[in-house]
C-alpha cells in the first residue's frame, strides 16, 4: 500500500479502538490493518484522535478525546509526565507495565530470534518503583534570564524546568536544586547548544544507596570555572553526604553527557557503596547500574544462571566496575573481567582488592578485540557472561565466545531487540537459548533488562 493509499490522511480526526502497545508504550489501533501509534493510548480503549503524520505503512496520531479508561490506567503522579521524555509509562499501572516488558522479549524472540518457544518469565519488579535512581544527570539551561534544571521535553532539547522528579531519590532532588540556585546566585552561564557559548552543561549526582554518600560532578564546556571556591564551598554545604565535587570537561558540541577529562575540585574521586556483601567504589566516568535494589536481583539471576561450583573458569564482557565479575569470583576459580573505559578497569581492580578477591584479573580494551586475543592465547572459559551496551555484542565478540565453548553463557542485556539478534547468530554457533528472566531496572521508563541462559548444544 504507497502512502497515498493509507487509509487516512494528516489532520484527519478518527475514532480508534487500542488493541496493542508498542515497545515505547504507546497504543496502537488498527484500520483495515494499518497501524495508527497514539502516544497514552491503552489497549481496550476507544478514542478520538487526530492523524499528525502519514507513511507508507503506518501513521502517528494525538489523543483528543478518551471514549472510556482501561483498568490498567492510573494518573501519573508526576505533573510534567506528559511533556517530559524522561519517563513514558506512568500512565499504566505498574503491573501493566511489568507484563508489557515481558510481551515485549516474547514479541523479539518470536519475530527477530525466530525462537517463539523460549520461556519468558513474568519481569521481575519491584515493591515500591518509585524514587529508585541512584543517579541523576539533568542538563542546566537559561530562559528569559532563568536558570533551569529539568528533563528534556520528549524529542527535543527543551528543558522542563522542575524541582523534583519522581523515580529520582529527594536527596539528589534536593542538591540538584540547590546546585541551580548557587548558579544562578553566582552568576555562572549555562551552556546555551545554540550559540555554543557559556559554562555548565549538566549537573551528575550519584548516591551511594547503602551508604549515603554523594558524588557531585559538574560537566562544563570550558576549562575555567569561574568562582570555583565559592562554588565548591557552596556545595559543599548543601548535604554533609557530599563526599566529593568533579569537574569534568566536555567541550565539544555532542549529546554525549560526559567528556573525557575529570578532575577532583574537592574530596574524593569515587562514592563507595555495597551490592549485596561486596563494597564497590565507583569514580565519575564509570557506569554503575541506576536501580540498586533491582541491581541484587539481576545479578542473583545472572550468578544462578551461571551455576558455578568454584572449579570454573570464567569471563565477564563489558565489566564495568568489576560489578558481576566478583560476585563470580566468589564462586569460580578465575575471572577474567573486559571493559573499554579504563577509569572503571581502575575502580575494578581496587574493587578486588578492596573486597580482599584476589581471583578477578581486569584489563582494559574492546572487549570486541580482547576476547579473539584470549581465544589466541587459549583461553578457554567454562563460562561467559556479557553485558553490552544497548548496540549489543559485536559479531567478533559473539563469533570469539563461540569458537572458545564455553558450557554456558549468560547474557545480561538492556536492549531486547540486539538480545534477540545476537541470540540468532549464537544459535547458529550452537549455543541453544534456554530461558530469559526480565528483570525491571526502569519502572515508569521503557527500557527493558533482562537476564538470558544459553547452553552449548550437544
Ligand atoms: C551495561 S554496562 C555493564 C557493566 C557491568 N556489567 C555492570 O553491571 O555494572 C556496559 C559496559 O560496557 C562497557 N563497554 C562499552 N563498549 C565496550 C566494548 N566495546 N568493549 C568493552 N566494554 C565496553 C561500558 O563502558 C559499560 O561499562
Amino acid at each position: 500500500m504507497g502512502k497515498a493509499n493509507a487509509p487516512v490522511k494528516k489532520n484527519d480526526y478518527i475514532d480508534l479502538t487500542f488493541s496493542d502497545l508498542t515497545h515505547e508504550g504507546e497504543g496502537v489501533g488498527k484500520i483495515d490493518g494499518y497501524p495508527i501509534f497514539v502516544p497514552y493510548g491503552l489497549p481496550g480503549e476507544s478514542a478520538k484522535v487526530k492523524v499528525i503524520k502519514v507513511k507508507k505503512n503506518l501513521a502517528f496520531g494525538k489523543l483528543i478525546e478518551r471514549y472510556e479508561s482501561s483498568d490498567d490506567r492510573i494518573e501519573p503522579p508526576c505533573d510534567v509526565f506528559y511533556k517530559c521524555g524522561g519517563c513514558q509509562l506512568q500512565h499504566m499501572t505498574y503491573d501493566r507495565q511489568l507484563t508489557m516488558k515481558q510481551k515485549q522479549v516474547q514479541d523479539v524472540m518470536k519475530k527477530i530470534a525466530q525462537m517463539p518457544d523460549v520461556p519468558v518469565h513474568p519481569t521481575i519488579g519491584m515493591t515500591e518503583p518509585w524514587n529508585y535512581r541512584n543517579k541523576v544527570q539533568i542538563p542546566v539551561g537559561k530562559r528569559y534570564g532563568k536558570v533551569m534544571t529539568g528533563f528534556y521535553q520528549k524529542r527535543t532539547h527543551n528543558i522542563i524546568d522542575m524541582d523534583t522528579c519522581p523515580v529520582q531519590s529527594d536527596d539528589n532532588d534536593k542538591v540538584v536544586r540547590g546546585i541551580r540556585d548557587i548558579i544562578a546566585e553566582l552568576g555562572i552561564e549555562p551552556y546555551d547548544e545554540e550559540t555554543h557559548d557559556g559554562v555548565i552543561r549538566h549537573i551528575v549526582l550519584r548516591t551511594g544507596y547503602h551508604s549515603d554518600e554523594m558524588m557531585v560532578v559538574i560537566v562544563t564546556k570550558t576549562k575555567d570555572l569561574p568562582y570555583q571556591d565559592a562554588f565548591v564551598e557552596r556545595i559543599k554545604a548543601l548535604n554533609p553526604n557530599i563526599k566529593g565535587i568533579i569537574q569534568n570537561i566536555n567541550a565539544d558540541e555532542t549529546n554525549v553527557i560526559m567528556g573525557e577529562t575529570s578532575h577532583t575540585l574537592w574530596g574524593e574521586d569515587v562514592i563507595v557503596d555495597k551490592i549485596h556483601d561486596l563494597e564497590f567504589a565507583i569514580s565519575a566516568q564509570s557506569f554503575y547500574q541506576v536501580n540498586p535494589e533491582q541491581t541484587e536481583k539481576l545479578y542473583d539471576k545472572a550468578l544462578e544462571y551461571a551455576q558455578l561450583s568454584g572449579k570454573e573458569s570464567v569471563i565477564d564482557a563489558y565489566c564495568g566496575i568489576g560489578s558481576i565479575s566478583l560476585f563470580l569470583a566468589q564462586h569460580a576459580k578465575k575471572v577474567y573481567g573486559v571493559e573499554v573505559v579504563p577509569q572503571a578497569v581502575d575502580d575494578a581492580k581496587a574493587n578486588a582488592k578492596r573486597n580482599h578477591i584476589d581471583n578477578a584479573e581486569f584489563y582494559v580494551g574492546e572487549a570486541e578485540k580482547v576476547m579473539p586475543w584470549w581465544k589466541a592465547q587459549g583461553l578457554n572459559p567454562d563460562v561467559v557472561v556479557v553485558d553490552p551496551p544497548r548496540k549489543g555484542c559485536d559479531e567478533n565478540l559473539l563469533q570469539a565466545m563461540i569458537d572458545m565453548e564455553p558450557k554456558r553463557i549468560v547474557y545480561v542485556s538492556c536492549n531486547p531487540s540486539t538480545l534477540a539478534r545476537d541470540l540468532s547468530y549464537l544459535a547458529e554457533g550452537g549455543y541453544e537459548t534456554k530461558e530469559i528472566q526480565p528483570v525491571d531496572m526502569f519502572p515508569q521508563a521503557s527500557h527493558v533488562e533482562s537476564v538470558t541462559l544459553l547452553e552449548k548444544k550437544g
